[in-house]
């Protein structure tokens, strides 16, 4: 934006008035000039992202007539390191980030409002990630299950989910894992990966407190913490953290593990900050759709693959990666829900590697691997995303 001549920073004088001014009245602007500095500004600002809007607008139309959707989470990529990579100022990189996702949530709101499940009540870390995805500008819809999800989005009533996958305290979230066994359908059309911080929750004091609520991996994650200082009260598990707060501002002498977020909606006291026990603790959540998403060249592809019990057979199935140089981020097993009782039961795999499905590389390294799976699904290709603080 081009500074206009009636900046309110005094040009550099030398006539016999203003050698008279002590040295700092030159040097610094009046609160009030830098004030009407802003103001000019902020108009330029408005005018400028309504004509963002109008084009948004446009880009919407054109959307709409050639059977595209709304959202892109490639392109939203696309703009935000754009953004951030033009940006020189001393604005921090989150907080244009913050900046951005709420202004394109906006514009995108213009083109359509777009419906996106979520494991609830309200202020879960599910709905953190959601925020931090979408935006304010969606319908958030907090819902009593991370199946719930799923099937809220296979019927059509949502466009959008998001779901946790895994905990780098805590690992894989078994529930995600297991409705994907039940939708391979479903694709996977971006990630989020958010940094958690716990908070002890609750109306009274620690040493009063009998029971702690919360979802299991948030328990799980501040196991030491709990143990060590709430050893007197029994820990007790809900559907989600949002849930705990919820009971916690019901009972008396209750708490709850949940999101900071959550004490303000729940109107509950903030006890402790910070009590996972790993001060690195990300969550990493999938976005899932009913279709698959444009290739960024910054992408990652996650694969679901069912493998007989042989000696060696995952290695046999993996090999074509190694051979083809393409690298592999995740991999985690899980038991196949009707093999239980089966004496040599089939196991899945969940794969991240990088790279997206139409690089040839990947493509030709997932047809590999296929002809060595009883069945592979791809139940992805998104944009790979760095941590966001919560
Ligand atoms: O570029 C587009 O496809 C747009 O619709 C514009 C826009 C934006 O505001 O920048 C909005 C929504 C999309 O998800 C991506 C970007």
């Amino acid at each position: 934006m081009a500074r206009k001549s009636s900046s309110p920073v005094p040009p550099a004088s030398s006539t016999p008035a203003a050698a008279a001014e002590p040295p700092d009245a030159k040097k610094t602007p009046s609160l009030a000039s830098l004030r009407s500095e802003i103001d000019r500004m902020d108009k330029e600002l408005v005018a400028i992202l309504n004509r963002r809007a109008e084009i948004a607008v446009q880009i919407g139309k054109v959307k709409n007539s050639n059977g595209m959707e709304i959202f892109s989470a490639a392109r939203e990529e696309e703009v935000l390191a754009k953004v951030l990579g033009a940006s020189q100022g001393p604005l921090p990189q989150d907080t244009l980030r913050l900046i951005f996702r709420e202004l394109m949530s906006g514009t995108r709101s213009l083109q359509r409002t777009l419906r996106v499940a979520c494991l609830g009540p309200k202020y879960s870390y599910s709905h953190l990630a959601s925020v931090a995805k979408f935006g304010e500008a969606v319908e958030h819809v907090p819902l009593g299950s991370i199946a719930a999800v799923f099937e809220e989005l296979n019927r059509r009533h949502v466009q959008f989910g998001i779901v946790p996958l895994e905990n780098s305290t805590d690992g894989r979230i078994a529930d995600t894992l297991d409705m994907f066994t039940k939708l391979p359908n479903l694709k996977i059309r971006a990630e989020v990966r958010l940094r958690i911080h716990h908070c002890l929750l609750g109306r009274c004091e620690w040493s009063q407190m009998r029971r702690v609520y919360s979802k299991s991996q948030a328990i799980s994650q501040c196991r030491n913490w709990l143990g060590k200082n709430l050893p007197q009260a029994a820990k007790i598990e809900v559907v989600s953290t949002a849930a705990a707060a919820e009971l916690a501002q019901r009972e008396e002498f209750a708490g709850a593990v949940a999101s900071k977020p959550a004490a303000q909606a729940y109107r509950l006291n903030i006890l402790a900050e910070n009590i996972e026990d790993q001060s690195n603790n990300v969550t990493r959540f999938a976005v899932i759709a009913e279709t698959p998403e444009a290739r960024t060249g910054r992408d990652k592809t996650t694969l679901m693959a069912r493998i007989p019990n042989d000696p060696g057979s995952l290695v046999k199935t993996i090999a074509p990666l190694e051979k083809m140089g393409v690298n592999m981020t995740w991999i985690e097993s899980f038991p196949i829900p009707s093999a239980a009782g089966d004496k040599n039961p089939a196991y899945l795999f969940f794969l991240d590697v990088e790279g997206h499905i139409d690089d040839p590389i990947v493509q030709k390294a997932v047809d590999s691997i296929r002809k060595r799976c009883e069945r592979l699904d791809v139940l992805g290709s998104y944009p790979r995303s760095e941590v966001i603080e919560s």
